[in-house]
């Protein structure tokens, strides 16, 4: 039924965006800084984007780690970590993060953003948007347990 046939308020559109937290052999996680001229520019994210129509969220996100770092890596490399559910203003965002830890090549900006490899518990001192905050504690209990 829709929010409008049960009588309730139509809410936000939900928007899908998948995420990545990539890991390198020390426990560091790759972050981007958005850039100017885009919503929510100068916070750091994970690695990822829109999920488009058609496309699998694994797809997509293979996808977006080629496009935005020029990395290359498969859908068994994939582990499901966590998710996101947040409402903004303007849509709920439903954001599934994977972790992935097998890649080919050198992460590079690709579309100008800066680029930094941080430990899960440094996260907290990076401005992140309001729905990453959650996640940032199942990063650390998957690569910092008991630290
Ligand atoms: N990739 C990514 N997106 C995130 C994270 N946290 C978070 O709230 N988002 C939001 C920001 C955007 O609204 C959306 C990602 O879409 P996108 O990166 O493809 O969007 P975009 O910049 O091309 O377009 P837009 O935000 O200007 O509409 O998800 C995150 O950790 N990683």
């Amino acid at each position: 039924m829709s929010g409008e046939a049960s009588g309730q308020a139509p809410g936000r559109r939900l928007l899908l965006v998948v995420a990545c937290a990539l890991l390198d052999a020390d426990g560091r996680v790759l972050i981007a800084q958005r850039p100017e001229g885009k919503s929510l520019a100068g916070l750091w994210e994970f690695p990822g984007g829109k999920v488009e129509a058609g496309e699998s969220p694994e797809a997509a996100l293979i996808r977006e780690l080629a496009e935005e770092l020029g990395i290359v890596t498969w859908e068994s490399c994939l582990a499901p970590l966590t998710f996101a559910s947040h409402a903004y203003e303007d849509f709920h965002l439903v954001m599934p993060l994977f972790v992935c830890r097998r890649y080919e090549g050198i992460p590079a900006a690709r579309e100008g953003q800066a680029l930094k490899w941080a430990r899960p518990k440094a996260l907290r001192d990076y401005p992140m948007p309001p729905a990453d905050a959650p996640l940032i504690a199942h990063l650390i209990d998957l690569v910092e347990p008991g630290r």
